[in-house]
């Protein structure tokens, strides 16, 4: 299988067995999917979908599939954050069941990283597991959800509570879906890209400084999956420091999104992740060492990017702190009952395991509301 538009990075995962997964990232790696799909010993092919993923990308796929286009089985979920919970999972694998899917079935995951993160997770426990390839169409879940194996549903509002590490069998990144994205969903996306480069790159960070979420490039998109897939593959299941630097902004940051889930504006998950990536530089620079040149760079170049006078930010008021600290504590990083944090401490630098108290948390919201809220 070749392609010159189209680049193969190839994994090594270690859990529950040795395998080798293959990431196809371009502007075209659809087109190697029909070959890839005839050599696998799967006896059905279901592709999962939500409404916008049926809409928009399901011709597109369908057409790079001709050996499978008319036997596939198209599940269909409602799209949104809401998607992540047991009664979805219920929902597909119902139909799973009702068409007899047997333990050789292949589910494509086509969708963004709610539809990755459920159609992963109905595949890691349907029938003890079947396998599945991840299909990324928004930016976010390209360079970031599709890669490395987290899957998962919200419960209780708390993020990704119920979950497991599976390894699809491939992921097909292919940048033409990014073509009906959009421009709030590009940024959400592009979030997390900013976050590969604050604690890994800070070459990576300053191009990024450069460009908009729609001029990001295949090119852009590879490096930013090759920046996780270099963590992921020394500590796949996150059990040593490594991993934890991806939850860089998300120990907040998920308490945020939390927060804003029952309101009549949801965050995204990326906009979420950009204001925990602003408390937690705040809190890089009173406890790990960065600078404050750096954290005025960070907190300046989110702010100007993420106009979030849009939302309805009253639900950050300082009366809710301690709401916000409740979600902050099921974070699956906690331990013994401290909060622990995944900080830099320069950019392109991280550095885990930090334990930041609540009056420190609480200092960094209030950081949030008075030097960006303000301005936003
Ligand atoms: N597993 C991981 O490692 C990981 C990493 C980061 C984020 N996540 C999770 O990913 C989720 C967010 O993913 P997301 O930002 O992709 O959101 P999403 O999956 O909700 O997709 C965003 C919206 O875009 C629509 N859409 C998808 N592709 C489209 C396309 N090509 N054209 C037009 N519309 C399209 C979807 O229907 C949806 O309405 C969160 O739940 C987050 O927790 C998981
Ligand atoms: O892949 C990872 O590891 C990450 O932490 C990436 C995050 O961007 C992502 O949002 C992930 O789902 C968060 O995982 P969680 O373990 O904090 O639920
Ligand atoms: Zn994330």
């Amino acid at each position: 299988m070749s392609n010159p538009n189209v680049s193969i990075i190839t994994t090594d995962v270690d859990f529950p067995m040795q395998k080798k997964v293959d990431l196809m990232i371009g502007s075209d790696s659809l087109s190697l999917l029909n070959e890839w799909l005839l050599k696998q010993p799967c006896d059905a092919v279901f592709v999962l979908v939500d409404s916008n993923t049926k809409e928009h990308c399901l011709p597109l796929l369908l057409r790079m599939i001709p050996s499978f286009s008319e036997s596939v089985t198209v599940i269909e979920i409602p799209n949104g954050e809401q998607s992540k919970s047991f009664e979805t999972v219920m929902i597909v694998s119902r139909k799973l069941l009702e068409k007899c899917a047997s333990r050789h079935a292949l589910l494509l995951n086509l969708g963004g990283g709610v539809l990755t993160d459920l159609g992963g997770f109905v595949a890691s426990i349907y029938k003890r597991g079947i396998g599945f390839v991840q299909i990324p169409t928004t930016l976010l879940a390209q360079v970031d959800a599709s890669v490395g194996g987290k899957t998962g549903i919200d419960f209780e509002h708390v993020k990704n509570t119920i979950g497991t590490f599976a390894v699809p069998n491939a992921v097909f990144i292919d940048t033409r879906f990014l073509e009906t994205l959009s421009d709030r969903e590009l940024k959400s996306g592009f979030a997390e890209m900013v976050k590969h480069g604050l604690i890994l790159d800070d070459a990576f960070y300053n191009e990024l400084k450069m460009i908009t979420p729609s001029q990001v490039t295949p090119k852009v998109i590879e490096h930013s999956v090759k920046l996780k897939n270099l963590i992921v593959s020394q500590d796949p299941r996150e059990t040593g420091k490594e991993r934890k630097a991806l939850n860089f902004g998300h120990t907040i940051g998920h308490a945020i999104e939390s927060m804003f889930m029952e309101t009549w504006c949801p965050l995204l998950h990326g906009e979420a992740v950009v204001a925990g990536m602003i408390c937690e530089s705040y809190l890089s620079h009173r406890h790990s060492g960065l600078s404050k040149n750096e954290l005025d760079d960070i907190r300046t170049f989110l702010t100007s990017r993420y106009d979030m006078a849009l939302y309805d930010l009253s639900v950050l008021n300082e009366e809710n702190d301690n709401y916000v600290l409740h979600f902050i504590r099921n974070d699956k990083k906690s331990k013994g009952g401290s909060i622990s944090f995944s900080l830099i401490n320069r950019i392109g630098k991280f550095v885990t395991d930090c334990v930041c108290s609540d009056v420190s948390v609480k200092e960094s919201l209030d950081f949030l509301r008075k030097k960006v809220i303000k301005r936003w």
